[in-house]
């Protein structure tokens, strides 16, 4: 008998020392430490004489952090309320260092009237897994960062792509996909599209006579006044070149968009736009060619715009500060009808 608990003994020292586990066992109501877990202490760098026996003096090595949460799963396990006791914290090494370990133990008299006299268990050093997962968590952090700083990136250079950067207006581009979509819509849809192309008056001279930057801000002056029409969601207001710039009216009707243009117009001609620091002011107009679609016309979003380019050419000829319309129901037959206020003479001219 008495060989055979022998052989069973060095067979579990074997397989704890093969696991790389370290026994012990704590009275939990004496307190007392009843086998010390020796291996532990001495890769915490304690000799075998500095190895203590209260529970409570183990305790007292736990990282701050641990305690609590440690003995909350011994204080579960001996109620019941788990089949083992683990747990994973942090011990102080004798030079002051934290280094990980793991428990996993059980009350062995769980029957008896004192239930918690002998928790046996195992520690396991788990220093290096801990680390591992401390960089992989490290690493997850700086990945979504830099997730995060390319998603904004993205968008900044969706932004970038879709709008122009002096105005912030949407891009020739955005406004040929957009435009194209919305002539698609009036086709299934049967829904009338209306699109101005704005222009700036005899730009050319602003430029030469106070410089680019002048330019400039007469183009962002206007740029505002046109996105100041914008149904917010419907409407697309672009800028289309230089001092060019297209209005895109879905839902809108001829006459409707003729006067969204006179509007606009008129509000142009009352700005006055600084041109220096000095405070010096000029006044501004604009020449507007206004076309109209509608469903079975058969025109491309592109004719869409050459006709209503070919109208503002009618109000530049004219004498600029002028809406035009093209009719685009009636193809391109070249007769010129007064539309709105043919008192004025210069707006609302119907181009066909
Ligand atoms: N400041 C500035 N000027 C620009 C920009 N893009 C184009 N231009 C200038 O705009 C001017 C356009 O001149 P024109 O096409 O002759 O037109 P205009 O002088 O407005 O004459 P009309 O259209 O006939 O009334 C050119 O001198 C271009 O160099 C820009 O982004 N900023």
């Amino acid at each position: 008998m008495g060989d055979d608990a022998d052989l069973n003994k060095e067979r579990l020292e074997l397989v704890l020392e093969a696991a790389g586990l370290d026994l012990w066992e704590n009275d939990l109501v004496s307190g007392q430490v009843t086998h010390k877990a020796t291996k532990t202490f001495l890769e915490l760098g304690f000799t075998e004489d500095e190895i203590v026996s209260g529970v409570q003096d183990i305790f007292g090595l736990f990282h701050p952090g641990d305690l609590d949460m440690v003995r909350q799963a011994v204080a579960d396990h001996v109620a019941g309320v788990t089949a083992q006791y683990r747990a994973e914290f942090r011990l102080r090494s004798k030079a002051g260092e934290w280094v990980w370990f793991a428990n996993y133990g059980r009350i062995m008299d769980r029957s008896s009237d004192t239930p918690g006299k002998r928790l046996i268990g195992v520690t396991f050093n788990i220093h290096d897994r801990k680390q591992k997962e401390d960089e992989i968590a490290h690493i997850n952090r700086q990945l979504t960062e830099q997730n995060k700083l390319l998603q904004e990136l993205n968008a900044a250079l969706e932004l970038l792509a879709a709008n122009d950067s002096l105005t912030g207006l949407a891009n020739r581009r955005t406004l040929m996909e957009m435009g194209a979509n919305e002539c698609k819509r009036t086709e299934r849809f049967d829904h009338t599209l209306s699109l101005m192309v704005v222009d700036i008056d005899l730009f050319k001279a602003v430029n030469d006579a106070w410089g680019h930057l002048a330019g400039d801000r007469m183009i962002c002056a206007v740029a505002q006044a046109c996105a100041a029409r914008k149904r917010s969601g419907v409407d697309i207001v672009a800028r289309f070149g230089g001092e060019e710039f297209v209005i895109v009216l879905p839902e809108t009707d001829g006459v409707s968009a003729l006067r969204v243009a006179e509007a606009l117009r008129q509000e142009v001609a009352a700005l006055r736009v600084s041109v220096n620091d000095e405070g010096v002011s000029v006044s501004v107009t604009v020449s507007i060619g206004v076309a109209t679609l509608h469903k079975g016309s058969g025109l491309s979003f592109e004719e869409l715009v050459n006709r209503a380019d070919k109208a503002l050419y009618r109000a530049k000829e004219t004498g600029r500060n002028a809406v035009y319309c093209a009719d685009v129901q009636h193809g391109c037959v070249p007769v010129v009808h007064m539309l709105i206020d043919p008192g004025e003479g210069r707006n609302g001219a119907l181009l066909t």
